[in-house]
């Protein structure tokens, strides 16, 4: 077996470790037993179905961020997990190498194909299986889109125990692949905890029918603790059974302009303190992010006036049971943060309708696309404790100074977001254009400076093609070795999402 390195799109990523077989006529031939012709998009010429034009698959080879470009000949949409199996098995058996694909929303190259990989669509699995209004309950097809499982709990007065930006398009089978994290896990805890049961099709075609929904179940080994976050690599998630939280009776937000970094962490005490219980989320925007996030329309930009001398924002939400109740701690809390001596915080705006609550959240959640409104993004999503945010963004502007990279023709900005009460940072170098230079510039710097801070590379987006190399930073050896035996166990042929969290 040859380990190789390839160059596509300016970006050094490492090859695969060895040759899978390429879909071929003889195989879409097979696909047209097992799916109907609409189904299979391909652009081979096969005699029964007229090939698609290779335009047509660019949405499934090409990532969101246009980082990351495969050569998919073919992609499958399968409507049921039988199908699912049948299609994997073959696959298998063939040496089709397969990347399992939900909305293709991930930030790290993860769900698009390094190479000619056969890329398995679950769009079309996109059922609601079942819901307990009882015990909160849902189980559902891994193609469903976030936002439709939230509309869905809603009526029975439910909401889903996660939340995302790409809530539009992202699917609760690539949530959980994932193991996204987002803008609820302060409050409700990772999928680790949420999800109860998985249904998987392991590499040789066997569907693993752990779809319960007990809240306790501890009868040794909990499997499905390995597919959340594997991120396709063991096999292809096509259920989920997942406790979705009761719906909160008031939630309100409010966003505080602060004119020092350093009053983040006093103030993330005073809020934990004064807001307890009804504290649902504490996220962090600095400066750069927030005028991108202005700029680009994210949201309802606050008086330019408060914000002078802003250095940074945070933004507070909560969620309970009664709103007056919520209302006046949150203004009693206001009220504090103001008339002190000496103030945390320069300003505060607090939503007073629907219409406000979303748009401050906007101007939270909008940074990503603000982002790559401006520009190519170099995304870091690194756990680091709290204290250690600004410098992380400060010594790799500096870095990138020193460096010569700074400047409308190289590195635009670099900013910084996330989720405080996570420890998660999300630093985002926004370039012209992805070059080897700034690629060069910015790896292994930032993560030996996560390193030396005992932080994680990943803290919510995952390994995907972006960080197999780079994995030894936050996995001692014996994590790795074991991983791989992991993989191995599972996956013999190496057919599920090569190149992917493992080299
Ligand atoms: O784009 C990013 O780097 C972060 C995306 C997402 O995790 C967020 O928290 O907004
Ligand atoms: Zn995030």
């Amino acid at each position: 077996m040859s380990r190789f390195q390839i160059i596509r799109h300016g970006l050094l990523v490492r090859g695969r470790a060895r040759h899978f077989s390429s879909v071929s006529l003889a195989d879409i031939d097979h696909f047209r037993t097992v799916l109907p012709p609409h189904a299979i998009l391909t652009t081979l010429p096969t005699v029964a179905t007229a090939p698609v034009a290779p335009a047509e698959l660019d949405q499934y080879n090409r990532d969101w961020m246009g980082k990351y470009t495969g050569k998919a000949t073919t992609v499958l949409k399968p409507r049921t997990t039988h199908e699912v199996s049948k299609i994997v098995k073959w696959c298998n058996e063939r040496e089709i190498a397969v990347v399992p694909q939900g909305g293709n929303t991930g930030l790290v190259g993860g769900s698009v194909p390094l190479h000619d990989e056969l890329i398995l669509s679950l769009a079309s699995m996109n059922n609601v299986r079942s819901f307990d209004p009882v015990s909160g309950i849902l189980i559902a097809d891994a193609g469903c889109i976030l936002q439709s499982l939230t509309d869905y709990v809603a009526p029975y007065n439910h909401i889903m125990p996660i939340d995302l930006g790409a809530k539009g398009s992202c699917h609760i089978g690539g949530n959980v692949a994932t193991n996204a994290g987002g803008l609820r896990l302060l409050r409700y805890g990772s999928l680790h905890g949420s999800v109860l049961g998985l249904e998987v099709v392991l590499p040789d075609g066997t569907v693993l029918d752990q779809l319960t929904s007990l809240r306790k179940d501890n009868t040794g080994y909990d499997l499905k603790q390995l597919f959340i976050g594997a991120e396709g690599t063991l096999g292809v998630i096509t259920g989920v059974s997942l406790l979705t939280p009761p719906a909160p009776q008031a939630s309100n937000n409010v966003i505080l302009a602060l004119p020092h970094f350093d009053n983040v962490q006093p103030l993330y005490r005073k809020v934990k303190r004064a807001l307890s219980e009804i504290l649902s989320a504490f996220e962090f925007i600095d400066r750069a992010a927030y005028d991108l996030a202005v700029k680009h329309g994210q949201g309802r930009a606050l008086n330019p006036e408060d914000v002078e001398g802003a250095e940074c924002f945070v933004l507070v939400e909560t969620s309970g049971g009664r709103r007056e109740h919520d209302e006046e701690k949150l203004t009693d809390l206001l009220a504090e943060l103001l008339g002190a001596e000496k103030p945390l915080i320069n300003t505060g705006v607090l939503s007073q309708s629907p219409a406000q609550f979303s748009s401050l959240w906007a101007l939270r959640e909008g940074v990503t696309e603000a982002v790559s409104k401006e520009g190519k993004a170099y995304k870091y999503d690194i756990s680091i404790p709290l204290a250690h945010f600004k410098t992380v963004v400060d010594s790799t502007r500096k870095h990138l100074g020193v460096k010569g990279l700074l400047g409308d023709h190289a590195v635009k900005h670099v900013v910084g977001y996330g989720h405080v009460g996570d420890g998660n940072l999300h630093l985002n170098i926004v370039a012209a254009a992805y070059t080897d230079e700034i690629q060069d510039a910015l790896e292994p710097f930032v993560y030996e400076l996560v390193s030396s801070y005992r932080g994680s590379i990943s803290a919510e987006h995952g390994i995907g093609a972006m960080k197999t190399h780079a994995l030894h930073y936050s996995k001692d050896e014996v994590s790795i070795a074991l991983m791989r035996k992991i993989k191995a166990i599972f996956d013999p042929r190496g057919i599920m999402n090569p190149g992917k969290v493992l080299e």
